[in-house]
């Protein structure tokens, strides 16, 4: 199997608590990976470990293939991986197609002098902005804040395939959404995944997860205690395992 991302023995260390003792984790290409565990088990420092938040204590990551440690998120970006966090997503002060193009904004020239290049920016968001589905909405230079939490993750979905991110991180994308957002963020995953790109997806529901992902892992405590792929398991085994801290004791095993 060709993977993407790889995470071998991460530990990382706040003090005198472990955040990660030890973790092996890894990602396909074009996988769809769950992410769960209890409150604190350690899912958003793994997925801050991968964009470069924050550093391992020890441990190694490849990415597609290379030893590497991302210096921060910028240069992770830069190497593919978008992570869109559940209250982060997007600035509220700001119109849709600066969301967008955040950093990343085209520029034209005229002479020595670099103007942002506002009309391809609103040209470029128009078609993210159809292409994920959003008809409600009227322009691209609306401001965010006007967005809900659903639109707001369409959105922040939309910008990372723009951008031809190979890792999609999504970091509790549907806490607080209705039940038709929630849909539609789900199915934005599996179309995301049908285009060759993996995901990440940190959830505390696990029937959003199961239903998505390929391969199902659990943290608890800093450790890795569930890596199956989603055939294996049925949502309330899940459940079970996070419940008790413990892997899968399936009957004569
Ligand atoms: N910046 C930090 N400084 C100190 N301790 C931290 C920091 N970030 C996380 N921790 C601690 O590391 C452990 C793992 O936290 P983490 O946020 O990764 O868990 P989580 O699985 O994402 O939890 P939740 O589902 O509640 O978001 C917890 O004990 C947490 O208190």
């Amino acid at each position: 199997m060709d993977k993407l991302l790889e995470m071998r023995g991460i530990v990382k260390r706040f003090g005198r608590v472990e955040a990660l003792r030890g973790v092996d984790f890894h990602v396909n290409r074009a996988e769809v990976v769950g992410l769960v565990g209890d409150n604190g088990a350690g899912k958003s420092t793994l997925v801050k470990t991968i964009v470069g938040v924050y550093h391992p204590d020890e441990g190694e990551i490849y990415w597609e293939g290379k030893p590497t440690i991302f210096r921060d998120p910028g240069e992770a970006r830069a190497a593919g991986i978008e992570i869109v966090y559940q209250h982060l997503a997007l600035i509220d002060l700001l119109s849709i197609s600066r969301n967008i193009f955040l950093g990343r904004e085209p520029v034209k020239r005229i002479g020595p002098i670099a103007f942002l290049d506002r009309r391809a920016m609103d040209e470029q968001s128009w078609e993210i902005i159809k292409s994920i589905g959003l008809r409600r909405l009227r322009s691209p230079s609306e401001r965010v804040a006007k967005l809900s939490g659903g639109e707001r993750q369409s959105v922040a979905i939309g910008r990372a395939m723009h951008f031809k991110a190979k890792l999609l991180i999504l970091d509790e994308p549907t806490a607080a959404l209705s039940v038709r957002e929630t849909r539609k963020v789900l199915d934005h995953v599996l179309e995301v995944k049908n285009q060759g790109v993996s995901v990440i997806i940190i959830s505390h529901n696990i029937y959003h997860v199961y239903e998505v992902s390929d391969r199902i892992v659990v943290l608890d405590h800093g450790r890795k205690i569930l890596d199956v792929r989603k055939e294996e398991v049925t949502p309330e085994d899940v459940i079970e395992v996070i419940r008790k801290g413990e892997p899968l004791q399936k009957a004569g095993s």
